[in-house]
């Protein structure tokens, strides 16, 4: 059969224990039909327990992986995720510039779940002045909404004004993601704007403490929508339902916070193909 040839390229720090990072972007552009493409910015060493060495790669690396890819093989879409200093990031906007990058999709990766420091707090000025107006689609969790805005954010409201900043500040998409809103014990509602109008994408709250990579798996499933030709919020409504699934389906795997589920999604669907008799296959 002949495979559409969707790509995606994913440039973040790989994670030992899989459960985000690199190995949960690829995982979840697989999933999702889409081919995977990576450079690395950083080892670590971690499980379900934190985060407990980082090995940074040198930058003539982390640019001969980008030159590798953006000289030979044309990712539709590219997501960002630890970034771990500000030569890095610059350099990534170098790139995503000079092989005319489109669907640049940013998380903001800056602390891990388990505490440990993922991006240099120096980082946050070339964040802002070289990779924000190139970005198709940020994806912050609460407090990286705050850091980078500079508000406090509370109640809606305040992330409707935050999303306002994103746009002044170059972004395309705003996604503030509400996974952090511990006053919402039901949902867990995001917040989508455009420059236009707000949406809020709400899913059930799953009490769990097995999030490892939320926020990786929820991009990257953006990113390969994206890779995909889907456009921007219909990418978000796709992901969320994608991320949902993995959240309800987690790996309890690990004495610790373990992965969430990236096969979840796809084994859903094929359930209710089964229970319908439909084997027509909607992405
Ligand atoms: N307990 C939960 N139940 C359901 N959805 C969640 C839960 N925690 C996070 N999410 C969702 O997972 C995605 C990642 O959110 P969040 O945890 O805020 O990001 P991050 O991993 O960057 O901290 C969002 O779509 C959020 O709404
Ligand atoms: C390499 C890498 N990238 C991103 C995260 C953030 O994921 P989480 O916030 O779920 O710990 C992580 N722990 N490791």
């Amino acid at each position: 059969m002949q495979q559409t040839d969707f790509r995606a390229l994913t440039i973040a720090g790989s994670d030992s224990g899989g459960g985000a990072g690199i190995q949960a972007d690829i995982k979840t552009f697989q999933e999702l039909g889409v081919y995977g493409m990576s450079a690395i910015t950083a080892v670590t060493a971690q499980n379900s327990l934190g985060v407990h060495h980082i090995h940074p790669i040198p930058l003539t690396i982390i640019e001969q992986q980008l030159h590798a890819i953006g000289s030979d093989m044309n990712p539709a879409a590219v997501k960002t995720g630890m970034l771990v200093d500000a030569a890095t990031i610059e350099l990534v906007a170098t790139m995503s510039k000079r092989f005319r990058w489109n669907n640049v999709v940013v998380d903001p990766v800056m602390i891990a779940k388990g505490g440990a420091s993922l991006l240099q707090q120096t980082a946050l000025q070339a964040l802002i002045q070289h990779l924000l107006p190139i970005t198709t689609v940020i994806t912050p969790n609460i407090p990286e909404a705050e850091i980078l805005t500079g508000l406090t954010i509370n109640t809606l409201k305040d992330r409707e004004k935050a999303a306002s900043n994103f746009v002044q500040m170059g972004v395309t998409h705003v996604l503030i993601k509400g996974g952090h809103d511990e006053t919402n014990t039901e949902h867990s509602v995001d917040l989508y704007y455009d420059g236009q109008s707000f949406h809020y994408l709400s899913g059930q709250r799953v009490a769990t403490k097995h999030t490892h990579g939320t926020g990786c798996t929820l991009s990257a499933a953006i990113t390969a929508q994206l890779a995909r030709q889907k456009k921007p919020l219909e990418a978000i409504h796709k992901a969320k339902k994608f991320i949902q699934a993995a959240i309800e389906h987690a790996y309890p795997i690990g004495a610790g916070h373990g992965p969430t589920n990236h096969f979840a999604y796809n084994q859903m669907k094929n359930k209710r193909k089964t229970a319908t008799g439909n084997h027509i296959q909607h992405l």
